[in-house]
């Protein structure tokens, strides 16, 4: 059976400017040459995808947006269409991130809209799915993550995940410095796949599935040797260069 490619892709979150984003895309892009058997992109804010698109174009590095909206066009003040993110080179984009659930009120509902909103334009979803401590203490992370997925499936059909990304990150693990242990996140990734082979078991074997959370290069090779990690969702790490690419070129195999 052909073994999965890997994705690491950096969520740049609300950082950067024109003059720091520069000299980070021109160092991806002169850097992440080559690869073996792993994709890379970047998810800078929605004003600087015309800036990733410049500097990128041309590169072996793709690039996405952090949100979209449910919606194609109308009077919606404030959001951005599928279409606008495709006019703009946009390859993914990232759907049911934590923060966007914890701070912005993003329920599974609204996750799995934006997932087909993404999905009938031709963007490929990025869906995040994850526990937060408390839900991992009282023993729920799975049936947490089970019904995030499920609102996907329940809206979308189980055959849309043949073209979208999965991306685990335990709520605990964000930006805390706290990782994830391969082995918790290898059990993670592996109940997140028998679940869906249990659907369909070519999808389940095909599906993407990365990890987030504290990943770095110090922790990176051990995190992707594990079977069922496809790659990782990289937030602070992927602001700095020379991590960033010492994490995808841990991904080669
Ligand atoms: O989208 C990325 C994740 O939220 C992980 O962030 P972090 O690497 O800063 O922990």
């Amino acid at each position: 059976m052909a073994m999965r490619q890997k994705l690491v892709a950096g969520n740049w979150k609300m950082h950067g400017n024109l003059v720091d984003n520069q000299a980070l895309l021109l160092s991806l892009r002169t850097q992440l040459v080559g690869l073996r058997n792993v994709s890379c992109a970047v998810f800078p804010p929605a004003p600087y995808i015309p800036q990733a698109q410049h500097e990128l174009t041309g590169s072996a590095i793709a690039w996405g947006a952090q949100n979209v909206s449910k919606h194609a066009k109308g009077a919606f003040t404030g959001e951005v269409a599928a279409s606008m993110l495709l006019d703009f080179g946009c390859k993914y984009v990232l759907l049911g991130h934590s923060e966007r659930r914890a701070i912005f009120g993003e329920t599974d509902e609204m996750a799995a809209a934006k997932f087909m909103a993404a999905l009938t334009s031709g963007l490929t979803p990025v869906l995040c799915v994850g526990e937060t401590l408390d839900e991992r203490e009282s023993g729920c992370a799975e049936s947490v993550i089970a019904r995030q997925i499920d609102a996907i499936i329940e809206v979308a059909g189980v055959s849309a995940l043949a073209k979208a990304v999965v991306a685990y990150e335990p709520v605990w693990a964000i930006g805390t410095g706290k990782t994830a242990s391969p082995e918790q996140a290898q059990a993670i990734h592996a109940f997140i796949r028998q679940k869906i082979a249990g659907l369909d078991a070519g999808i389940a074997q095909g599906l993407m599935i990365l990890y987030g959370g504290s990943v770095k290069a110090a922790n990176a090779a051990e995190l992707f040797s594990q079977p069922d990690i496809d790659g990782g969702l990289i937030g602070g790490a992927s602001l700095v260069a020379d991590e960033f690419i010492a994490i995808c070129k841990a991904a080669q195999f």
